[in-house]
């Protein structure tokens, strides 16, 4: 990921891969494109004559990054995941057949029922969990080889889970560089660099502070930050607002979606609400429950920049009922 006004325009727009639109996951749903820019509805969501560009509203459009041309180069793979627990139990199946291609720079919100595998999912995207078989690559390089993980390619990955984990003895400005004092680079820049990202997440001042004296909405600004510290391209989201108040939770979904702007990473973000996912991504990712399988794909096709104001238009709304429906359908 790399610092605001960095990344060329071709970076951070995002196309549906060819891939979900083929889909080879049986039985996936693929809902189609939203897209009121293009549709001029304001009823029911319809298919626009092409899928929706990310961040359309803050940058010009590449010719590189055609609106919905599968031309964004895929960052993340799956094919054919599968992954079962030894418990003591006995065994537990928690994904089957998950396929599926993400493109660089998009934002996926993954939802489905508690249980159903997403963090066991995002863990094996993030290389902290072999697969049982099938294959994870980022950028073409595999992430696993049998239980073996490439180092190179974990490198690339910047993490942020619903605690923020940080360092109670350390300042923030010392909890964001923490992972570049572990990469060994020096204390000026790692300041400099602390300080560059506390502006970025919205906590400037704060970096002498200690985590006791932020709120939970700060905390997990910092966290993000720390992720965003050694510049991953790829950024794995679990639930990292759940345990916010909701009016903090509204906050900080305005900030990630400035962040993902700015910083042009490619986002994975799992989630348990679902305006909360329809919010945030360019696609919706529903696991079946257990063994958890790609149930559906919905791209939302809302203009950027997102405002609080779009949750109330008929097209989100409308995406977040299907959405809802299908979940209600595994009652
Ligand atoms: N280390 C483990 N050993 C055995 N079973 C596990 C392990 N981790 C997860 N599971 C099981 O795998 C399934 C999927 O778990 P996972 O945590 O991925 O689901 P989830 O969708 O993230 O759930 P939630 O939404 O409640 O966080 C569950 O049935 C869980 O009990």
């Amino acid at each position: 990921m790399r610092l605001p006004g960095t990344t060329p325009p071709s970076e951070t727009a995002t196309g549906v891969p060819p891939e979900s639109a083929a889909g080879t996951n049986a039985g996936v749903t693929h809902h189609p494109a939203t897209d009121p820019r293009t549709t001029g509805s304001t009823s029911a969501p319809t298919p626009p004559p092409a899928a929706p560009e990310r961040g359309a509203a803050q940058t010009a459009p590449s010719p590189a990054a055609a609106p919905g041309d599968g031309t964004a180069p895929p960052q993340l793979r799956l094919t054919d995941v599968d992954k079962t627990y030894q418990a003591r139990q006995g065994e537990v199946h928690a994904l089957s057949n998950v396929n599926l291609t993400i493109a660089r720079g998009e934002f996926i919100s993954l939802v489905g029922r508690s249980g159903c595998g997403k963090t066991t999912l995002l863990r094996i995207l993030s290389g902290l969990l072999p697969p049982t078989s099938g294959e994870v690559e980022a950028d073409g390089a595999p992430i696993w080889r049998g239980n073996k993980r490439n180092d190179e390619a974990f490198k690339q990955f910047g993490l942020v889970f619903q605690d923020a984990n940080l360092f109670p003895w350390y300042t923030v400005a010392e909890n964001i560089s923490l992972p570049l004092k572990l990469r060994g680079v020096g204390k000026k820049q790692r300041l400099a660099r602390a300080s560059e990202l506390a502006e970025l997440v919205g906590l400037p001042g704060f970096e002498k502070a200690y985590p006791r004296e932020l709120s939970g909405g700060m905390r997990q600004r910092a966290a993000i930050a720390r992720a965003l510290s050694y510049d991953p391209t790829i950024l794995l989201m679990d639930e990292p607002f759940g345990a916010l108040d909701a009016l903090t939770r509204d906050k900080m979904n305005l900030e990630l979606q400035n962040i993902h702007a700015q910083a042009g990473a490619t986002v994975v973000f799992v989630t348990h609400s679902i305006p909360e996912a329809v919010f945030l991504a360019d696609r919706v990712v529903l696991l079946s429950p257990r063994p958890g399988r790609i149930r559906s794909i919905t791209p939302v096709g809302l203009p950027r920049p997102r405002s609080l104001e779009t949750e109330t238009s008929n097209d989100f709304q409308a995406i977040v009922r299907t959405l809802r429906t299908e979940l209600d359908e595994e009652d």
